[in-house]
């Protein structure tokens, strides 16, 4: 398996136990649709696998490694190199081009290989928009562009928290067609959060989340 999650559970402090020996697992290049109540952890079980915030028991194991052993310098390298995040928000650096958003992460984890890039942008239809600035984009556009960013690195895992939530329906589609395909391409596992059912059929496996266990 390239990602299990055992029996985790996680307290904020001072809150109620939000997971409770919550358990997933992910093989390579597969996707697995993660649904459940607003509230019942969703969230917060990603940022666990992207070793963002820690846990109070159970066990995370990612790509041979157990995050139990994993240092802040480990934790972020392992966000540099082989686990990529998108959000609902699209987070790009607004006084860069498309071009330069796209290669951002890749140059930072020293990895920028342009064919790809050219390949990754050629797959999301951005070839008419890469000296364009963010603000000059549509969102659907602007997501495809963090998705691009995300993936320019070839992450093993692509972490993906309601990344269509706020885009129309047309668009929703579009992007989530586009992701498929470039995961699918790449290899790469996908995780993905999501309010929506007719969005979590389109992954391999679903799995959902209720009373901080996953069903
Ligand atoms: N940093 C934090 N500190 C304290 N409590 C938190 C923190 N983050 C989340 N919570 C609480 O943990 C619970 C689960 O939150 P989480 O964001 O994981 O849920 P979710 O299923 O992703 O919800 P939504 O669908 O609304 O985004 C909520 O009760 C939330 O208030």
């Amino acid at each position: 398996m390239l990602l299990t999650v055992d029996q985790v559970s996680k307290t904020y402090p001072g809150g109620r136990p939000v997971l409770q020996d919550a358990s997933i697992s992910l093989a390579q290049g597969e996707s697995l649709s993660l649904t459940g109540e607003s509230g019942s952890g969703k969230s917060t079980l990603l940022h666990l696998v992207a070793a963002l915030d820690g846990f109070d028991a159970g066990q995370i194991t990612f790509d041979g490694i157990s995050y139990s052993t994993l240092d802040d310098g480990g934790r972020a390298a392992l966000r540099r190199n082989r686990v990529a995040l998108v959000f609902q928000q699209f987070n790009l650096i607004p006084s860069l081009t498309v071009a330069q958003n796209l290669a951002f992460h890749a140059r930072l984890a020293g990895r920028h290989d342009p064919a790809w890039t050219t390949e990754i942008a050629g797959r999301l239809g951005l070839d008419g928009v890469l000296d364009h600035f963010p603000e000059q984009l549509s969102g659907g556009q602007q997501q495809r562009v963090a998705i691009g960013r995300a993936m320019s690195v070839r992450p093993k895992l692509l972490l993906a928290d309601e990344p269509t939530g706020n885009l129309d329906e047309v668009a929703a589609k579009a992007v989530l067609d586009l992701m498929l395909d470039l995961v699918r391409v790449s290899g790469t596992a996908l995780l993905l959060v999501t309010h929506s059912q007719s969005v979590a059929v389109r992954l391999d496996r679903q799995a959902h989340l209720a009373g901080g266990r996953v069903t």
